[in-house]
């Protein structure tokens, strides 16, 4: 059975309720396949699994899509009971904030302020603040987060090691659609046109990991992408395309290696990345 909850004090209840290990899937809602596949890996790693649904306003810019950002309970919950969750908690932004936005916050420090965080100033302060929050009211042993978003994944990973969160961080790969499109909640903001734009993300990716399995250099491999990216289907405009260290540091470009895009289709912004094996250093 999957208990809905939706105020701290409720989530506190259930939460005492459960004995054995606990996992947790945070999630903004809007849920679909990528999220279901947490939800499956937290099950078969977990005794008990939490979800928390919540439309984090602390990390949206002024002009981002907040208030149009897709809520879907009745399908969340649904595929929550589906995946064999135990607790969904649902809490409205009162309850996360009581006080209004807090004037405290986690500072994510040099490795927040590229990539997303130079293209969405703030966003890695809320993402890790509300983070930690839910970290603190769900207690869990173990935290599900995708490689979609792989900047977030790292910066988790990193405030829990540096600010002692007695819990363990799983990365889940990304989930794609057929045609390689990762799955994301943004989208169903897409047109017709705007989804076979968006596909250049992916191959942008796909032809960075084909040009270092031949061998070719990093430049090599991001000139590949970029070829790529620039010759699929026209109304793409990219943001960022850059190879990183795993870590996210710029170097050594040799050896295993992350490509990170960043693109627009139409008013949408998309996200992807992929491993690339380059070759060691010789
Ligand atoms: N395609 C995917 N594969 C694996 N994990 C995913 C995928 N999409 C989202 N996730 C993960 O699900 C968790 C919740 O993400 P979120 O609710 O923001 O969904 P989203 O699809 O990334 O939404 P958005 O489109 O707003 O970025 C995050 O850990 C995220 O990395
Ligand atoms: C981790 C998260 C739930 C924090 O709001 C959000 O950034 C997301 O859905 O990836
Ligand atoms: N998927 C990460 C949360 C965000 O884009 O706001």
């Amino acid at each position: 059975m999957t208990e809905l909850v939706h105020t701290r004090k409720e989530l506190a209840a259930a939460r005492d309720g459960l004995t054995g290990t606990v996992g947790v899937v945070m999630t903004m809602g809007a849920l679909h396949s990528g999220h279901e596949t947490l939800l499956r890996a937290a099950r078969e790693r977990a005794d008990h699994v939490i979800v928390t649904i919540f439309v984090n306003p602390l990390q949206f810019g002024p002009n981002e899509d907040f208030d149009r950002y897709p809520r879907t309970l009745d399908n969340d919950l649904e595929i929550c009971r589906r995946a064999g969750a135990d607790v969904v908690f649902a809490p409205a932004v009162s309850d996360m904030y009581p006080d209004g936005q807090p004037t405290v916050r986690v500072d994510p420090g040099r490795l927040g302020e590229g990539l997303e965080g130079h293209s969405r100033p703030g966003f890695f302060h809320g993402v890790l603040t509300v983070v930690l929050k839910l970290l603190h009211l769900t207690r869990p042993d173990l935290a599900f987060f995708g490689e979609k978003d792989y900047q977030q994944l790292t910066l988790v990973r990193r405030m829990v090691r540096d600010l002692d969160v007695p819990t363990e961080i799983v990365g889940v790969p990304t989930v794609r659609e057929p045609d390689g499109l990762a799955l994301s909640s943004r989208n169903r903001y897409l047109s017709v046109e705007e989804r076979a734009a968006a596909l250049s993300l992916s191959a942008a990716l796909r032809a960075g990991v084909e040009a270092a399995e031949q061998g070719a250099d990093a430049g090599e491999v991001l000139a590949a992408a970029h070829r790529a990216f620039d010759s699929g289907t026209p109304g793409a405009r990219l943001d960022y395309l850059v190879l990183t260290d795993p870590d996210l540091e710029p170097d050594p470009l040799a050896g295993p290696a992350r490509m990170l895009i960043a693109a627009w289709s139409g008013t949408t912004r998309l996200i992807d990345n992929a491993a690339i094996p380059l070759a060691p250093r010789s």
